[in-house]
């Protein structure tokens, strides 16, 4: 298994008290595994990524990326973590305005120390397979909203991550564009062998995942629950 969560508990401070947003949640996803979570706002979807992403170090359970525990890694060793085993998708795109799209996803390979002509072979490959070439030199605001998060998914998988991790991609495209970000991202954890973890409110692109999960009130279980929004 790629990214094995073992239960895993997160409470945050809440005044006097604190509040328990991940209640020993467990989680396996293998390589070339294309998992959703699902889930109504507030169950904890959010601190799961957040967790996976090594972006939280949670109180109790252990965080096994690629074979490596890092639930008690410090700063720097979750970091270097992050940067070579993990691509990370957010809902809005968050590119850099003044970039073209081929030097957003150099970026990236340059924090990463990849060469520079290793690097651009591997950013037109990706930009490819998301299907924006011809696209290498347009700035973020001459694209569409759904080209923009093919630019964000392609730049998530330049420093060639084993696990990725996807919060709401489609909340920002209209229900076709967000048909086809889903789809390229099942193709992708396909050929690419990733372990992929999606935060979904769209009970529409289910269908095209391998595994659904609900998260309800802290707690982690599989299949889709009938109320999830
Ligand atoms: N930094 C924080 N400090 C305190 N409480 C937090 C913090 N982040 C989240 N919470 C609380 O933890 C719980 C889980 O939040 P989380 O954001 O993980 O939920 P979610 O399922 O992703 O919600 P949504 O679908 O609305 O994004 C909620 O009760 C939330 O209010």
């Amino acid at each position: 298994m790629t990214l094995v969560l073992t239960d895993v508990v997160l409470t945050y401070p809440d005044g006097d008290h604190t509040l328990t947003a991940l209640d020993h949640v467990s989680l396996a996803v293998a390589a070339g595994e294309f998992a959703a979570v699902v889930g109504p706002s507030g169950s904890g979807k959010s601190s799961l990524l957040a967790v996976a992403a090594t972006l939280i170090t949670p109180d109790a359970g252990t965080v096994v990326i690629t074979g490596q525990d890092v639930s008690r890694a410090g700063r720097t060793a979750r970091t270097n973590v992050r940067r070579d085993h993990i691509g990370i998708v957010f809902q809005q795109a968050n590119l850099l305005p003044s970039l073209t799209t081929l030097d957003q996803l150099l970026v990236m390979a340059h924090l990463a120390g990849q060469s520079p002509r290793t690097a651009s072979v591997r950013a037109r490959e990706l930009l490819l397979a998301v299907d924006l070439g011809g696209k290498e030199h347009k700035r973020p605001h001459q694209l569409s909203g759904g080209e923009r998060q093919r630019v964000n998914i392609a730049r998530a998988l330049m420093n060639g991550p084993e696990v990725l991790l996807v919060d709401e991609p489609t909340s920002a495209l209209d229900h076709h564009r967000g048909e086809q970000i889903i789809s390229l991202l099942a193709e992708l954890t396909r050929n690419n062998g990733l372990a992929t973890v999606m935060v979904t409110h769209d009970l529409a692109t289910l269908a095209m995942v391998d595994t659904v999960l609900t998260m309800s009130d802290g707690s982690l279980t599989e299949g889709a629950a009938t109320q999830v929004v």
